[in-house]
């Protein structure tokens, strides 16, 4: 489903932030990212999601190679997946509700089952009194649940999360957690990058380790 195969990435001016990175993730695992700040950890989750291109070697998502893929192609592999990012990308303007319709608007699902799936999702994330609020009076913490909400709200196959529960107190992050792993219980592919290596110890998944751009498996 996602195959890196000799991949190097360098941003411009950088120096080499991946370097020769091959691995291969299957269609509903679970796959945790570890590695140092700065390891190249967030680099790696862009590439998988179209964000970044390679600067060299292929990365194939289904069957299509990103690094040949047109732009104006992107929005369409973009549908596949849910993306938690650190910087949220949350429309500020707009309240929690229309941001978490946003995704389900884009694949034609609006009116009643769009609102049932909305709250459904506020729901999960402990966010349902917050329907009618913007983002801008929200807690870090809160606008953290809000982006998970409106990234499993339209039941993407691939879930990417960056530190999802990096700004989240202990019972927030172990729900944010579960609702992770009950994503993949029912089929999505679920990849998370973290830097606590220490709490994800007791969960069978794929580890990829980053050290400085080289990648190790386990
Ligand atoms: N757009 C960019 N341009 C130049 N350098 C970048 C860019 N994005 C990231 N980097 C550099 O790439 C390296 C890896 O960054 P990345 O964000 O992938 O690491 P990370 O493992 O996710 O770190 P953290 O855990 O601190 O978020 C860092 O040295 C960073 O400064």
């Amino acid at each position: 489903m996602i195959r890196f195969d000799q991949v190097n990435k360098r941003y411009r001016g950088s120096d080499e932030i991946l370097r020769n990175v091959s691995f291969e993730i299957e269609a509903g695992e679970l796959v945790f990212i570890t590695g140092h700040s700065g390891a190249g950890k967030s680099t790696l989750l862009k590439l998988m999601a179209g964000i970044e291109r390679p600067s060299s070697g292929t990365v194939l998502i289904g069957n299509q190679n990103i690094s040949k893929l047109r732009p104006r192609m992107l929005p369409y592999l973009r549908r596949k997946f849910g993306l938690v990012f650190q910087d949220h990308k949350l429309l500020y303007d707009r309240s929690c509700f229309e941001n978490v319709a946003l995704p389900l608007y884009i694949n034609g699902i609006t009116g009643q089952e769009a609102a049932r799936r909305i709250r459904a999702a506020l729901d999960k994330v402990g966010l349902l009194g917050k329907e009618k609020a913007i983002p801008i009076t929200l807690s870090g913490g809160e606008q953290q649940r809000l982006a998970i909400a409106r990234a499993v709200v339209s039941r993407p196959a691939i879930l990417i999360a960056d530190e999802p529960t990096g700004n989240l107190d202990e019972a927030y992050a172990s729900d944010i957690m579960t609702l992770f792993l009950a994503f993949q219980q029912v089929g999505a592919t679920v990849i998370i990058a973290t830097h606590d290596a220490h709490s994800i110890q007791s969960i069978p998944a794929k580890v990829l380790h980053l050290d400085h751009g080289k990648l190790s498996v386990s």
